[in-house]
């Protein structure tokens, strides 16, 4: 099964943020990375926009719909009013539902299915409402997916940030690679499809497609902007690809 590759354009903003200027651009890297052959474009507003503004999200829904119709637009965040309303007006494809606090510096965990079942139910159901898919952002742990799977959700985004984590120890990573197909086996049997992303590299991509080779969509970031530096972009979108499906 071909796995999509969702390009995280968190990190471009941020280096346009460093001044009043409007390069780099997420939407021209956004078309570069689609013309390329990713599958789609990811993106985390958290409230401060210290990464992507608010103010980013039409215009590359706006990309998508005019130039790639059927790349999908995955939006992240912590599921206040103002970032459901967000989603929304951004027409999302697909809302992936994180708990994340806002000073946090990046996504580190995921949801506490049981304890956190009210708040999910209710934004599950708004963004069933407007249309879209909702994954919700999970640790690599089959507890609680028969629950989420329960609230209404399509979808699990597995965090493999601990995975990432292990780049230079191997029985580490074989470990995590162990966590992460038990939990996808688990979300399989709870009727949910399997997304993962954090930390996700060209390295570490091969050995995760093979523990789970159902994989649906990986969004990647962090990486992909640090090799686009050093292979440029086209390039880079071509070593994750064959990273992920050979
Ligand atoms: C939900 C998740 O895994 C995050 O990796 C994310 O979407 C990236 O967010 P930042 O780029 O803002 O750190
Ligand atoms: N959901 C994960 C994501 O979008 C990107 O994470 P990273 O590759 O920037 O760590």
């Amino acid at each position: 099964m071909r796995t999509v590759l969702s390009v995280n354009v968190n990190a471009v903003a941020m280096l346009r943020n460093r001044r009043d200027l409007p390069w780099p651009s997420v939407v021209r890297f956004g078309r570069l990375a689609l013309a390329s052959g990713a599958g789609g474009l990811t993106v985390h507003p958290r409230p401060d926009q210290r990464h992507v503004r608010f103010s980013d999200l039409p215009d590359l829904r706006a990309l998508i719909d005019a130039e790639f119709p059927q790349a999908e637009f995955n939006v992240e965040g912590y599921p206040s009013e103002a970032f459901l309303d967000l989603c929304e007006a951004a027409r999302a494809d697909q809302v992936t539902l994180v708990p994340d606090d806002p000073s946090q510096a990046t996504s580190d965990h995921g949801w506490d299915f049981v304890r956190e079942a009210e708040r999910l139910e209710a934004a599950i159901a708004r963004v069933t409402g407007f249309g879209a898919r909702t994954s919700l952002f999970a640790d690599p742990s089959p507890e609680g997916l028969d629950v989420a799977a329960r609230l209404g959700a399509s979808r699990v985004e597995f965090y493999t940030g601990p995975y990432g984590a292990t780049h230079s120890d191997p029985e580490a990573a074989q470990r995590e690679l162990a966590r992460l197909k038990a939990a996808a086996d688990a979300a399989i049997t709870a009727g949910l499809t399997v997304n993962a992303g954090h930390d996700l590299t060209v390295g570490n991509l091969p050995e995760l497609k093979r523990a789970i080779p159902t994989l649906s969509e990986v969004s990647i970031g962090h990486a992909l902007i640090a090799d686009t530096l050093e292979f440029g972009l086209s390039e880079t979108i071509r070593r994750f690809l064959v990273a992920i499906d050979g």
